[in-house]
């Protein structure tokens, strides 16, 4: 625990300068990133000595157990006090503090919930206040970890982001651990999506603060916007000195001090491939005869010949041919179709609204409102809109009214948002392919921390089918057979439109289920808390395929536990893993099977046709082509890995030079 902490800075309610400034940002060039890359693994090995250190560190405040459990809760109470004056002391962390903080909140915790923290957590939470990623196994008790890292800098005074992947998690952690910190005397506050700004200031201004990353980075971004060319280092040191409240009284942040990101593959890596765009309306940006021109333009257009579709980047090229075609087809409408650019920008909208953007799977229709869903949490987003036209051409495509147009004000990247912190530190489940970016992107170390108890998950050999027909055979059929010996089951699908097609061959088969999906996101925490129980079957998109924690139920345990069916693989193997790790936590058994089929929407990136494969499997005899399938799906997917790497090196390098280009012309957010 060796870097200096800015405590004295960070306890004002202003915002610390230093927490507008970006630490220095690593270089990205190819070579300086293969390099950074070679250097990150070579970190992830040297720190499972850093393990070692923590564990040390957790057995000396497990040695203080029997007699911290002595005190009284008054003396208890003093001894926090104590050590709160004692770290707001020193500008470091201390070994000695920090285990001497961990025992007397571990007290605490036990006397308050019954939870006492495991000597694993200890060293998780001792590897967040080293500014690292623990790699926890999933159901390990990650939310109970980051109470000691965020009481520890809370007690030393630092202001503490909890950062999480959705609403649902932010808000159900600091309800479980809020009792803990008030304890402690340290106050929490919870960021929601429909909060006003004065509401949003007053989360902020607690000592630990709960949030998404969106409506974090998005506070950020609005408080950069309401602060304009105001921001820089100096002048915001001298406002801090002079400013009236009133302008002060505008922001939401008290600055960037200490996070630490939970689902940290997910917020830091898979969310980083989109920028953050704030808006403003202005008014109708097309017509909506336009709009009805463009979309029978692209109708006429041939797939191939004169557009070619990306779906792996999920965007549409215009073909020489296709742009000769335009323009003739074109040629008497009015004015708005003179320009080049933009009517190849229109008809090309036209065309990803038709063939890129499909309703139960990138949105839904909500209340006569195209509703984007995220596809990293499989959440609705009902405030955000796609740019550039493409929302109202989606809206046309739907015949749903359209909303105005919207023109950007401010915009960064995750990447560029998080590396503001002084103090960043992380946890994650799964870290499969990706440590080496955490390093070059975030300077961030994985250290590996080993589970409680061992883990009883049996994983089942993956399962690949000819088609949907077949695999949703197979998926009933073992659902039936499973649900027949009372296991509560739950299906893991991509999409809202999948779910909705598992619910139809449940319903057909006659088996009772209750889906969770953007689409039917009614009583989240009663469909999860009823999701281990003996007899369940639940069917989920990826919004409860992290972080939710499914107990189970009476005499669960004793016929397996939670069985997990995948019927569609994801972008990336750790968000399976993920999805397998609702099952056989602490310990618990617990089984995960995956059963696939050829017409995975994965293998539209496969370089292998689909039809090819559909027609060699049959051939190979039965234990070859479920090689030659698992391995096309694996394959596929980490092409899809591969590809999203790229794009979100593309965007930091674009995020990076148009800083640059700004620092002579402005500022860039
Ligand atoms: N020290 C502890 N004592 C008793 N129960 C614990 C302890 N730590 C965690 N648990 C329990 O373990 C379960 C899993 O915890 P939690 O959901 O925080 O895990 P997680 O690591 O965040 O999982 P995921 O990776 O899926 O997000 C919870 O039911 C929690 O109450």
């Amino acid at each position: 625990m060796s870097e200096p902490l800015a405590l004295a800075a960070a306890t004002d309610r202003l915002p610390s300068p230093r927490a507008y400034t970006e630490r220095k940002p690593p270089k990205h060039d190819r070579i300086d990133q293969a390099v950074a890359g070679l250097v990150g693994r070579g970190r992830a090995l040297l720190t499972s000595w850093s393990a070692r250190r923590y564990a040390r560190l957790a057995d000396t405040a497990l040695a203080q157990d029997s007699a911290i459990a002595a005190l009284s809760d008054l003396e208890l109470r003093a001894r926090v006090r104590e050590i709160s004056a004692r770290l707001r002391a020193r500008t470091t962390f201390r070994n000695a503090d920090i285990a001497d903080a961990f025992a007397l909140i571990r007290e605490t915790s036990g006397r308050i919930s019954g939870q006492r923290h495991y000597g694993v957590q200890m060293m998780g939470a001792a590897a967040l206040l080293d500014g690292r990623i623990a790699q926890m196994a999933t159901g390990e008790g990650k939310t109970l970890t980051a109470t000691l890292a965020a009481g520890v800098a809370a007690l030393a005074g630092l202001p503490v982001h909890v950062v999480t992947v959705n609403g649902y998690l932010a808000e159900r952690d600091a309800e479980l651990m809020r009792p803990l910190y008030t304890a402690l005397g340290l106050t929490v506050g919870v960021i929601k999506e429909k909060q006003e700004q004065p509401e949003r200031a007053q989360a902020y201004a607690c000592t630990i603060t709960y949030c998404t990353n969106k409506d974090l980075a998005f506070d950020y971004l609005r408080d950069r916007v309401a602060l304009g060319q105001r921001a820089s280092d100096i002048r915001l040191k001298l406002e801090s000195l002079h400013a009236p409240a009133s302008r002060l009284a505008q922001l939401r942040l008290r600055g960037l001090h200490f996070a630490i990101v939970d689902e940290a593959d997910s917020v830091l890596i898979d969310e980083a491939r989109t920028p953050l765009i704030i808006s403003a309306q202005i008014g109708s940006q097309f017509e909506p005869e336009t709009l009805a021109r463009a979309m029978e333009v692209a109708r006429s257009l041939a797939n191939a010949e004169d557009y070619i579709l990306d779906t792996s980047e999920h965007r549409v090229l215009i073909t020489e041919a296709g742009r000769k075609r335009i323009a003739g087809l074109v040629l008497e409408d009015g004015p708005a179709w003179r320009g080049r650019v933009t009517r190849e920008g229109l008809v090309s909208q036209a065309l990803s609204a038709l063939h890129l953007f499909h309703r139960d799977e990138h949105y839904i229709l909500r209340e006569g409102k195209v509703v984007i869903v995220d596809a990293n949490t499989g959440r609705v987003m009902p405030d955000r809109s796609w740019s550039d036209g493409l929302h109202q051409m989606v809206e046309h495509k739907e015949g749903v009214a359209l909303s105005s147009g919207r023109s950007t004000i401010a915009r960064m990247t995750y990447q560029r948002f998080f590396r503001r912190y002084p103090r960043l530190s992380g946890m994650t489940g799964t870290t499969r392919g990706v440590v080496a970016e955490f390093w070059t992107v975030y300077r961030l170390p994985v250290v590996r921390i080993p589970t409680h108890r061992p883990v009883k998950r049996r994983h089942l050999v993956d399962q690949v089918l000819l088609d949907e027909t077949e695999k949703w055979q197979q998926v009933t059929q073992r659902i039936a057979e499973l649900h027949h010996r009372g296991c509560p089951i739950l299906v893991g699908t991509r999409s809202v439109a999948a779910s909705a097609r598992a619910s139809d061959f449940l319903t057909r088969a006659g088996l009772p289920h209750t889906v969770l999906s953007a689409a039917q996101d009614g009583d989240e925490a009663a469909t999860v808390a009823g999701a281990g129980q003996r007899g369940r079957i639940t069917v989920v998109t990826n919004m409860a395929g992290r972080g939710t924690d499914i107990k189970l139920g009476p005499g669960v345990e004793e016929i397996g536990g939670l069985h997990v069916i995948m019927v569609e693989r994801q972008d990336a193997c750790r968000i399976d893993d993920q999805l397998a790790g609702r099952s056989g936590r602490q310990g618990e058994p617990g089984c995960f099977q995956a059963i696939l089929s050829l017409d995975d929407p994965l293998l539209d990136k496969s370089l292998v046709p689909r039809g090819v494969a559909r027609r060699l499997m049959p051939l190979l005899g039965e234990a070859r082509a479920q090689f030659f399938g698992r391995h096309l799906l694996r394959f596929a997917q980490a092409r899809t890995e591969r590809l999203h790497a790229r794009m979100r090196a593309d965007l930091l390098r674009s995020d990076q030079m148009q800083e640059r280009i700004l620092a002579f012309a402005g500022h860039s957010e």
